[in-house]
């Protein structure tokens, strides 16, 4: 261990000078000892990936022969090989980047996934697994028996630097370690990285705040509140990979849920939890998750404001009952001549008598039908003078089923109805929304009416779903597959094949089984999972929660029942109007006593200049920011230019964009997006269009279509007039890595002078 104690990448300890000739030698030795250790981890890969195509290929080889028993369990190894194989290639990059030197003279190397040699002796270890812990918590005041942290930094298969944090002093004479940020070096090389316009994972960056929220309990719900850029995102998803991996046999069969704002967002981020071995979570939008039903309206504020609120539950309950109807008066029906009364009363004690098996709308439909059918046989059955056996029942029964009038008599008392012909109908007749809405204002009753033809929006989204919920599926849908699982003895029976066959802890017996069982159970949790409207998942995780409405987090607990949660978001970026402001407010009612606040306070994506600009702006604009420390500092990270009146505006945007974009293009290119108020979007990609430059992209967006996002270079036009809402600013103004240039012809706001 002696030899790379205290050594960074070019050699010499942290503070100490590289100078001479047998501090380079002892550098490249450093860097030769653990290329060969690389080599070894990488060989290890190959093989597996070599030993599961054999295996795949052989179980293809047999074809679709044998009985179909043999059949399933063929389909579900080639499932689990091609899964394997998946997750063996995209633990290519940056397979291991870290090592730890213990103080018992265990040394260990920390890497994307576990490895062991045939001998099951350890090569590589897990960073979720708790012996890696101390890589990412370790620090010069509490050490956890850590003398030497190496980071390594691998470009392709090749070992590039390598860089120590020591941090046993008494044993090195060697101080001066900083205890908020492990590994700088690492971390700075990292953070200063040309964006690609998609999100790479931190797994060998992972700081100790961010490391206590990703290793968090999974029981409750954790809310991690944070300024933008302190990496809630990339917390969230390692945690959602640290939680599949530590919870493997609950997570696997449930399937882990993710939450993000849109489907940029989710574009943006969808290589990282693949890149971590992880394939199993559910990603989309809260729309995503009401099927069949396109979301591509619009509406005011206001309007949204009000459908967010938690009464909304009782207006779509209310709606619903509404369809349960009672008529005026009886009314006589003849089947084959004969008269039959359908009664109020009859109807009024079927309906009762159908609402208390408790089902939806739709399927306690039949029951009523069913009641009713029965009533009005048994008032033809006494014409018969009691002469009537159980034939002439059967016939009569088939006799008023049939009847087209009985059918359209009965329909009208208890109408079978789409969640999106409700909510069509509700908001579109004054009288339904009178009768659903009464305990709302006039006004607001009157904001909330639409044409019957207007298109779904947002705020629909949960009331959709709460229509769903209690109308449940329209007669003759086919039925939904439930998540049933397998049976003892099929999980049994899936153990004793794990042993024979080998999992190597890729899948549980009880997944293995499910697997086996049929034809849909092959599909993954994921697919399943989609296609269940009321499929329950082991977690959820939230990010941009801030922006949910009372309805929508409704809609996610119904989810996940066990109300095991990780929720990330800023209350200072909020947009929505119906969105939260301060967590306790939003959490308590729904969590109660188990939720939990954590914080992050330091931005590894904006510069320090950056940062001060805009927490100035939000404090001016009172948003209720939290506490935000830049992790850098850059020469030049903010520029102000005043154009030459409002015609000016966009040219000069265009100019500066297009500036910073050939900048790029000289060197290893980048991202510049023009960030304008949504009055100016066409002009300025028109703008810009003009002026574009070979190799790099420039892109125009609204300040909302940047949530979550982050860019090179982010140029903002008019803040005052996208100030109208103020945390979409704060949002704009804190999307550049490296330079925020803010355009203006009108005034600016207060705090960005
Ligand atoms: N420990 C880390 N090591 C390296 N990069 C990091 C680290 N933590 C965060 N980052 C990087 O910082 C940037 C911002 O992270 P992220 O998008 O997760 O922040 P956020 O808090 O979700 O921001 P916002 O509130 O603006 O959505 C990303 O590029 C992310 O990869």
């Amino acid at each position: 261990m002696e030899d790379c104690l205290g050594q960074d990448n070019t050699g010499a300890a942290k503070g100490m000078p590289m100078q001479d000739d047998r501090t380079l030698a002892a550098e490249r030795r450093g860097l030769d000892a653990e290329q060969h250790v690389v080599d070894g981890l990488y060989a290890r890969v190959d093989e597996l990936r070599d030993e599961t195509e054999r295996r795949l290929a052989d179980v293809r080889r047999e074809g679709p022969s044998g009985s179909p028993q043999n059949r399933s369990e063929r389909d579900a190894f080639a499932t689990l090989y091609e899964d394997r194989i998946m997750q063996l290639n995209a633990v290519e990059d940056r397979l291991c980047f870290g090592r730890l030197d213990m103080s018992d003279g265990e040394r260990f190397y920390v890497g994307r996934i576990g490895l062991s040699d045939e001998e099951h002796a350890p090569l590589l270890t897990d960073w979720r697994a708790p012996a890696a812990q101390a890589f990412y918590s370790a620090t010069a005041a509490n050490p956890g028996g850590v003398v030497n942290r190496r980071h390594l930094t691998t470009r392709g298969r090749t070992v590039v630097a390598v860089e120590d944090d020591v941090l046993d002093v008494e044993r090195l004479h060697e101080a001066g370690l900083d205890e908020g940020l492990a590994g700088e070096g690492a971390l700075l090389a990292a953070l200063g990285a040309r964006r690609t316009g998609r999100m790479g994972d931190i797994v060998a960056t992972i700081q100790a705040e961010q490391d206590d929220v990703i290793r968090a309990p999974m029981t409750g719900a954790l809310v991690v509140q944070g300024g933008p850029g302190t990496g809630k995102t990339a917390v969230a998803l390692h945690r959602a990979a640290f939680l599949l991996y530590h919870h493997r046999e609950q997570l696997e069969r449930r399937g882990v849920l993710l939450i993000g704002p849109s489907r940029d967002f989710l574009r943006y981020i969808d290589h990282v939890l693949p890149s971590l071995g992880e394939t199993g979570a559910v990603s989309t939008t809260l729309a995503g998750l009401v099927r069949g039903v396109p979301i591509t309206g619009e509406e005011a504020d206001a309007v949204a404001s009000i459908k967010g609120r938690m009464e909304m539950a009782d207006v779509i309950k209310a709606a619903v009952r509404e369809r349960q109807r009672l008529p005026r008066r009886d009314q006589e029906v003849r089947i084959d001549g004969r008269p039959v009364i359908i009664r109020r009363s009859d109807i009024k004690e079927a309906q009762a008598k159908a609402r208390r098996e408790g089902k939806p709308h739709n399927e306690a439909r039949a029951s009523f039908a069913k009641e009713m059918i029965s009533r009005l046989t048994t008032q033809l059955m006494e014409q018969l003078d009691g002469l009537g056996d159980a034939d002439d029942r059967r016939e009569l029964t088939r006799d008023v089923r049939d009847s087209k009038t009985i059918r359209i008599a009965l329909n009208l008392c208890w109408l079978p109805v789409s969640p999106a012909r409700l909510l069509q109908d509700l908001f579109s007749k004054p009288h339904l929304l009178d009768y659903a809405a009464r305990s709302f204002s006039q006004a607001e009753r009157d904001a909330l009416l639409r044409p019957a033809s207007a298109p779904f929006t947002e705020a629909d989204v949960p009331l959709l779903d709460e229509a769903a919920e209690l109308l449940g599926d329209m007669p003759g849908s086919a039925p939904r597959e439930r998540g049933d699982g397998a049976s003892a003895e099929e999980i049994e029976y899936a153990k004793s094949v794990l042993d024979t066959f080998g999992g190597d802890g890729m899948v549980t017996a009880e997944t293995l089984a499910e697997r086996m069982r049929g034809s849909d159970s092959r599909l993954s949790v994921a697919e399943r999972a989609m296609r269940d409207r009321t499929w329950t998942y082991g977690h959820v995780v939230v990010d941009e929660a801030q922006e949910l409405s009372p309805m929508a987090w409704r809609m996610l607990l119904r989810r996940c029942p066990t109300r095991s949660f990780t929720i990330v978001g800023d209350v200072a970026q909020v947009a929505s109007p119906a969105g939260t402001q301060w967590w306790p407010e939003t959490m308590d009612p729904i969590f109660g006593e188990t939720w939990n606040l954590r914080e992050l306070t330091i931005s590894y994506r904006i510069p320090a200049a950056v940062a001060e600009a805009a927490q100035a702006f939000a404090t001016g604009a009172r948003l209720p920011v939290s506490e935000l420390r830049a992790a850098r500092e850059l020469d030049d990270a903010v520029a102000i230019t005043r154009a030459d009146g409002a015609d000016a505006l966009v040219p000069a945007a265009a100019r500066i964009a297009a500036r910073h974009a050939s900048e790029m293009a000289d060197g290893e290119g980048g991202l510049v997006a023009v960030i304008a108020p949504d009055a100016m979007v066409d002009e300025m990609r028109s703008a810009v269009a003009a002026s574009d430059v070979e190799g790099t992209t420039v892109e125009v967006h609204t300040a909302r279509e940047t949530k979550g996002l982050e860019f090179d270079v982010a140029v903002v036009v008019e803040p005052a007039a996208i100030a109208a809402r103020p945390g979409d600013l704060y949002v704009a103004l804190t999307r550049p890595t490296r330079r925020l240039e803010i355009v203006h012809a009108e005034e600016l706001p207060t705090g960005l002078g």
